[in-house]
């Protein structure tokens, strides 16, 4: 098969895809707005028509007078005439709110289906994959944004329902007042010139999403310029020199090659089109006007003339409605890819349905009664070959509090990771009191952890709420939150907010206000003893500690060891004031455990985990001993 027809059979499957989603809309909408575009196709045409007429008519009605019958009808034509264009701008209107409320209810059903696809998968992986996340940026922007978006394509279909509605109404008059052949040259040059457009529109949108990476780090650069984070460090640094020569460079290297497509895929093929249209056209009219002399009355030729002139100006109108079908077809393609992707990835963690490796697996999960034991367990990231854990050997004893160490990219946070199942081993099991934890379903699995990540969430509502979101069936108990902002020395920053625990933490909404990093770090290790307290026994606290002072950890610890008793915690810290406060250390090197015990044991032990222990130990020492500071 040529590539002509393969491309053309991939247009018309692009076009099918459209009519597939309109429905969408709804089918009163649908319809409604089909109405809309044949009528709005076809009162061009009838002012045409009705506008020949009243000039042909003019000398018959001007001889016979105001009280004659050719006068009458020439009134009569002309109300015709006024009615086709009042009519169009009565109508326009309503086209293009009718396709705006299309483009929502397609888009707002488009921005579901990606919502829908994003918390689909049980596991993480598909939000942590760069391919993945592109699909769904550029889906996201255009669908939120809805300036060519899925939603705008349908209404753009349904558009040029309207300009080929004008173009045979146009090429219908031409044959009929002066020849078909005339008509069917006009109708070539037009769709010959919107073939060329729209080819250059189509490959033009692709460009632009294959250079979707060089125009997120524009977005990214001016992002930094606005955002109080980065803007601290530009005013500091004086980094202001620097972002706006990178912003230039990148804003060139992204508009240097669509620059060269614009004039390959535009300007070139346009002045080919514009030169064959021309020649076509020239050769219409010098045949029209030469048949003209002879053949046709002032109304055939005012017929022709209009209709010429309309037709050829449909070719402008065209590039709008393939632009929008062409750029929002390749945001609703970004949301497919990403749901196929969601479904298709690799070890992915899709199964709600509990697998039973033994027979004598509970269906309910049982508290952990002894232990949580990492059993021989590999793990290497999708795509990646590099493994994070090589037959990893590490029991959590149940009821206690175990401390995790080591290096930056040991393997801490991915422990935790699959713990919570948002990922699954590639090799081995993670098993509590024997039993694999994928033989129970995800979501039971994970109500009995409490998993506050080292960049946990900031959620832009109330401090209640962000705290009561750790078991989101109890958040209405409000003792309970605040117990646990109490337990985290919380009680009084948030009581003395504008509207205690119910204000909203984000400057973003009116009578809202932020947090301080450490405020923030103790709200969401709230969180987690909230969870605990509404029955997740399992609380794994991924560097809990980093953003709290000397003495708001001292006091965590006080309350956390009451509060905590009886429950199964992880603690992963850098901070061996942290670390020191558990039963059991285990260090991480390579993907193996290196060294466990108890603080005391692994000091004795005077391994890996005494040596970075003095090595925090010795910044101190010019205040006290490290021993002292342990303590
Ligand atoms: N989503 C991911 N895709 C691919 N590789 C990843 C991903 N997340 C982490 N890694 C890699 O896995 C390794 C372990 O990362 P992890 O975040 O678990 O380390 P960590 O011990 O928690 O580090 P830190 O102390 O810096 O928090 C690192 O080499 C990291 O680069």
């Amino acid at each position: 098969m040529t590539t002509w027809w393969r491309t053309a059979l991939a247009e018309l499957g692009k076009r099918w895809s459209i009519v597939r989603i309109l429905p969408r809309a709804g089918t009163r909408l649908v319809v409604g707005l089909a109405v809309i575009n044949v009528v709005l196709g076809a009162l061009p045409v009838i002012f045409v028509v009705a506008t020949s007429n009243v000039l042909g008519r003019v000398p018959e009605a001007v001889t016979g007078g105001t009280d004659s019958a050719a006068w009458r009808s020439l009134l009569a034509i002309f109300a015709v005439a006024a009615a086709a264009f009042v009519g169009q701008q009565i109508v326009a209107p309503f086209q293009n709110s009718l396709g705006e409320l299309m483009a929502r209810r397609i888009d707002g059903q488009m921005f579901d289906e990606l919502m829908t696809a994003a918390l689909r998968p049980r596991g993480i992986a598909p939000l942590e994959d760069q391919a993945a996340l592109q699909d769904l940026r550029a889906a996201v922007d255009e669908v939120q944004h809805g300036f060519q978006s899925p939603g705008q394509a349908c209404a753009g279909l349904l558009a040029l329902g309207a300009r080929y509605v004008q173009l045979i109404g146009y090429a219908t008059i031409i044959a009929l007042a002066f020849a078909w052949w005339a008509a069917l040259a006009l109708v070539v040059v037009v769709l010959l010139f919107r073939y060329g457009q729209r080819n250059g529109i189509r490959h033009y949108s692709r460009l632009r999403y294959a250079l979707d990476g060089p125009e997120r780090k524009i977005d990214y650069l001016r992002g930094l310029g606005i955002q109080p984070p980065a803007g601290k460090e530009i005013r500091v640094f004086g980094l202001a020199g620097w972002l706006t020569s990178t912003l230039e460079q990148a804003y060139r290297s992204w508009l240097a090659p669509l620059w060269v497509a614009r004039r390959r895929l535009y300007l070139w093929p346009f002045f080919r089109y514009a030169v064959v249209g021309l020649v076509l056209t020239s050769m219409v009219f010098a045949l029209t006007g030469r048949a003209a002399a002879g053949q046709l009355t002032l109304t055939g030729f005012a017929l022709v003339m209009q209709a010429s002139l309309g037709a050829l100006r449909l070719s402008e109108f065209y590039p709008e409605a393939d632009n929008q079908i062409a750029v929002g077809m390749t945001a609703y393609d970004a949301v497919q890819r990403f749901a196929q992707r969601v479904d298709t990835y690799p070890a992915e963690v899709r199964d709600e349905v509990p697998r039973r490796p033994s027979a004598a697996a509970p269906d309910v999960v049982p508290d952990p009664v002894t232990t949580i034991h990492f059993d021989q367990v590999s793990f290497a990231y999708p795509r990646q070959d590099r493994l994070v854990f090589d037959r990893l050997d590490l029991t959590i004893p149940v009821g206690r509090c175990t401390a995790i160490v080591g290096l930056n990219g040991a393997g801490k946070t991915t422990l935790v990771k699959l713990l919570a199942r948002l990922y699954e081993p590639t090799h081995g099991a993670i098993r509590v009191d024997g039993v694999d934890i994928r033989t129970y379903p995800v979501s039971q699995w994970r109500r009995k952890l409490g998993v506050i990540f080292q960049d946990f969430a900031r959620y832009e509502i109330s401090a209640a709420a962000n705290i009561g979101y750790g078991a989101i069936d109890a958040a209405d108990d409000r003792p309970g939150i605040e117990q646990a902002a109490r337990a985290v020395g919380m009680a009084d920053d948030l009581a003395r907010l504008p509207r205690g625990l119910d204000t909203p933490l984000t400057k973003q909404i009116g009578g809202g206000t932020d947090l301080s990093g450490g405020q923030w770090q103790r709200v969401a290790l709230a969180r987690a003893l909230f969870a605990l307290r509404h029955g997740s026994p399992v609380v794994v606290l991924d560097e809990p500690t980093a953003s709290l002072d000397v003495r708001a950890e001292a006091q965590f610890f006080d309350e956390f060891a009451e509060l905590t008793q009886g429950a199964t915690t992880l603690l992963i810290s850098h901070r061996f004031s942290t670390v020191r406060q558990a039963d059991h250390v285990v260090v991480l090197t390579d993907g193996k455990v290196a060294e466990q015990g108890s603080h005391d044991e692994l000091i004795a032990l005077d391994g890996q985990y005494a040596r970075l222990f003095r090595l925090q130990a010795d910044r101190f020492t010019d205040v006290t001993q490290p021993e002292e500071v342990a303590r």
